[in-house]
């Protein structure tokens, strides 16, 4: 058999298990991306031993606010589909884990950091040193000399030793250390939104973000929205999909895209800091309007995280709008995280597409788009705000095969 699936695993039959987590106050989108950074460096470590990445539950998430559904140690599974994850890089659940290694312990913690000293300008080089750790750290001893941390909401997980890597550089740089200088069963780095991207962009980029097919039942759900209140479906809209990910080569500007206008509008935080380059509702909906008017739409499906009383208003500027509203049963389904994925699908499938600026949400919508094989003057395309004067647009990041 060829392709990714048989590439050889050298070492010893026992693999080793790489863990990690990220920033807690980090959202969804931008984990996704820490995701491929980590999953490059797998491929590094592959070259040389046996590894596989246990993927990091889901959970606590600061934006999944909706109340009364316990969002805690969601496996992967629900929001990604494994198999597809599989065929780019051995991965497993954190649950089998801790079936395969026999116990909740975690061998070896690396907890990343900057250099104290920061850098001096125009001096950038890689590097990477096992330093004091500078920030508080977030693991404690107990009686018995374990380490507990937060690990995922797994409260019996233990950490057997913990100390705090500076690093400066992209994923990779770390491979020496896992290597050399441990020989830990399982090592966990915290915090892994530290390394950069080995090569962003680039062909090993495009194959793990193309290996993060979302779970089918949630795709199932926003087809189904697609054609029931949109007119859209994939044999029309000319967006053909194949499970595999690895038999799918799309030529660019193939997709069509269902006829409305995908609009994915970040509020909450992003404008409580009174950032520049995101719009009032009422300038959003100014451009909507232009929009329909431009690409002859009659429809507009609206992706956001708006306040309750954001959407009140919205909904009287722009009454057409049509938007996934759960009802109480598929929010405790599919949780805010299902919600956010079905969001992305419903908006990847559209004739055009308008996101919001430096939102990681709006950036997986662009490369699920590029994917599919739509023309990126379909994609690319950002709000600006009112007071904005050079209203720069998103870079088309093409995909490589
Ligand atoms: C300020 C920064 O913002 C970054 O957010 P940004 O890139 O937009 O994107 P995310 O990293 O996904 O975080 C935003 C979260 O808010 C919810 N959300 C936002 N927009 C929508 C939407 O249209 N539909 C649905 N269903 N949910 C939405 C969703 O849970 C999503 O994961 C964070 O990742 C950083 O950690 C940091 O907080």
């Amino acid at each position: 058999e060829e392709g990714p699936r048989s590439a050889p695993r050298p070492g010893p039959a026992r693999p080793r298990y790489l863990l990690y987590d990220v920033n807690p106050p980090e959202g969804f989108n931008l984990r996704r991306d820490v995701y491929v950074r980590i999953a490059s460096l797998l491929k590094t470590l592959l070259k040389s031993e046996n590894w596989v990445l246990v993927l990091p539950p889901w959970g606590r998430l600061y934006h999944w606010q909706s109340p009364d559904i316990l969002q805690v140690r969601i496996p992967w599974s629900e929001f990604f589909d494994l198999p597809s994850l599989n065929r780019n890089i051995p991965v497993i659940e954190y649950e089998q884990f801790l079936a395969e290694s026999g116990g909740p312990f975690i061998e070896q913690i690396y907890v990343l950091q900057g250099y104290a000293e920061g850098w001096k300008e125009g001096t950038w080089e890689e590097k990477i040193d096992e330093r004091p750790c500078i920030d508080q750290l977030m693991y404690s001893k107990d009686k018995h000399e374990y380490y507990r941390g937060w690990f995922w909401g797994y409260e019996e997980t233990r950490g057997l030793n913990v100390s705090c890597l500076s690093v400066q550089g992209s994923a990779s740089i770390v491979a020496p250390i896992l290597l050399k200088n441990t020989s830990a069963q399982s090592v966990m780095l915290d915090r892994a939104e530290n390394l950069l991207h080995d090569h962003y962009g680039g062909k090993d980029y495009w194959n793990t973000r193309r290996s993060m097919v979302f779970a089918k039942h949630l795709r199932v759900v926003g087809d189904e929205f697609r054609k029931k209140y949109l007119q859209s479906t994939d044999e029309a809209d000319r967006t053909h999909y194949k499970e595999d990910w690895t038999q799918m080569k799309v030529k660019m500007g193939t997709a069509l895209g269902g006829p409305y206008l995908g609009v994915h509008l970040r509020r909450k935080d992003f404008i409580w800091g009174h950032r520049e380059d995101v719009p009032s509702l009422q300038g959003a909906v100014k451009k909507i309007r232009s929009l329909l008017d431009v690409h002859k739409l009659e429809k507009v499906f609206v992706a956001t995280d708006a306040v309750e009383e954001e959407i009140e208003l919205l909904k009287k500027l722009l009454p057409e709008m049509v938007r996934f509203e759960p009802s109480w049963e598929e929010l405790e389904l599919y949780k805010d995280g299902g919600l956010a994925v079905i969001d992305q699908w419903i908006c990847a499938h559209a004739r055009y597409f308008i996101g919001t600026s430096v939102s990681t949400f709006s950036f997986r919508i662009h490369e699920e788009r590029e994917i599919l094989g739509f023309d990126p003057k379909t994609t690319y395309n950002r709000f600006c705000g009112e007071k904005e004067k050079n209203c720069e647009q998103p870079t088309h990041w093409k995909i490589v095969y």
